[in-house]
């Protein structure tokens, strides 16, 4: 049975812009739940930040109503949020100075008090936090000389510490490179499971959002929030709503975003992933049809084409410029 820690109906959220007002969501529902990681995604000044400055309380529901934990998101005094409630944002700030261990005890603050000292609790958590992201080898480190993934970690073990059962992270994996990015999202997925947090990550990142999320909600712009198993919104179609105008498509068979083409009309011959490659290369340089047909053998890679024989791919796209 699923636990819905966050919950939204019917909400519209927006800013002020003079004596009016600038409406940027309207009518959504949602719920976020425990256990799941759930991956927002939606193209660029729809929403999805607006969204989370709701959840945080940052802005206030023009309409309809934001819960968390059965308790109206503006009647939740700001330290008990803290208690709830973790974030990391996209471009994080901290004191240059501090060590990897001292950024993850800032985690702490909303449950130290004043003093900010650490009592056994307080420690065991940041312990625990540096594990679950396995950074507990950097933990002497300062934060200006360990690398971005590794930075990036160490705001996630941060918001872990603070030990919330829920999870916000806005674009957590916007500046990583492609390992980087896959290691963040099944961080967060093992985390998720492990420790039974409601996680939610805004990304733009759709296929590592594919392999690791438990759920999807897609933002567009004039349609209700997409809530789903991101392999339902595939076989539905529903997730061609993150492609508005007819220039791309969700491929479902590979699982990617592609141009859409007419069917091209040439015949390769030749094992599976030499095929798949030919087409996409030929795809790429808008070939829609060749009167010959391709043969190609791996070991040593070879094209036979037109009567000739080509060594590499390369060659023979020059000979096909002829
Ligand atoms: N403080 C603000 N005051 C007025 N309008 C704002 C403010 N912040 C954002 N907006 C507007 O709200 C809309 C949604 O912006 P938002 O940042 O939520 O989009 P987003 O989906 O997070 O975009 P991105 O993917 O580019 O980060 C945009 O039209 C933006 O101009």
């Amino acid at each position: 049975m699923k636990k819905a820690v966050i919950i939204g109906r019917d909400l519209s959220l927006g800013y002020p812009k003079g004596d009016t007002q600038k409406l940027i969501l309207e009518g959504l529902d949602f719920e976020l739940n425990a256990g799941e990681l759930t991956c927002l995604l939606g193209p660029n000044g729809v929403g999805k930040s607006t969204l989370i400055k709701g959840i945080l309380g940052d802005l206030p529901a023009w309409k309809g109503e934001l819960t968390i934990q059965g308790t109206n998101v503006s009647n939740i005094p700001n330290l008990e949020l803290a208690k709830k409630l973790s974030v990391v944002l996209t471009e994080p700030t901290f004191p240059g100075n501090m060590t990897v261990s001292q950024l993850v005890s800032l985690g702490r603050t909303p449950h130290t008090g004043w003093s900010g000292k650490l009592d056994k609790t307080d420690k065991e958590q940041v312990e625990k936090a540096l594990d679950l992201t396995k950074i507990g080898y950097l933990k002497d480190e300062r934060i200006t000389e360990i690398s971005d993934g590794q930075r990036q970690k160490a705001m996630i073990a941060r918001a872990l510490a603070q030990d919330g059962e829920i999870m916000i992270l806005d674009e957590p994996t916007a500046h990583l490179d492609l390992v980087n990015r896959y290691e963040i999202m099944h961080l967060l997925q093992e985390i998720c499971h492990q420790e039974q947090k409601a996680i939610l990550v805004v990304t733009h990142d759709l296929e590592i959002a594919l392999e690791t999320a438990d759920r999807f909600w897609l933002l567009n712009c004039g349609i209700p929030l997409i809530s789903g198993l991101p392999e339902e919104l595939v076989l539905s179609g529903k997730i061609n709503s993150l492609l508005p105008g007819d220039k791309f498509h969700f491929d479902p068979e590979k699982g990617k975003i592609e141009k859409k083409a007419l069917p091209p009309s040439w015949e390769i011959i030749g094992d599976p992933s030499s095929v798949f490659w030919i087409q996409k290369a030929l795809l790429k340089r808008q070939i829609p049809s060749l009167d010959q047909v391709i043969e190609v053998k791996n070991t040593p890679f070879q094209i036979k084409f037109n009567g000739k024989i080509f060594d590499s791919l390369e060659s023979f796209f020059e000979n096909l410029k002829i």
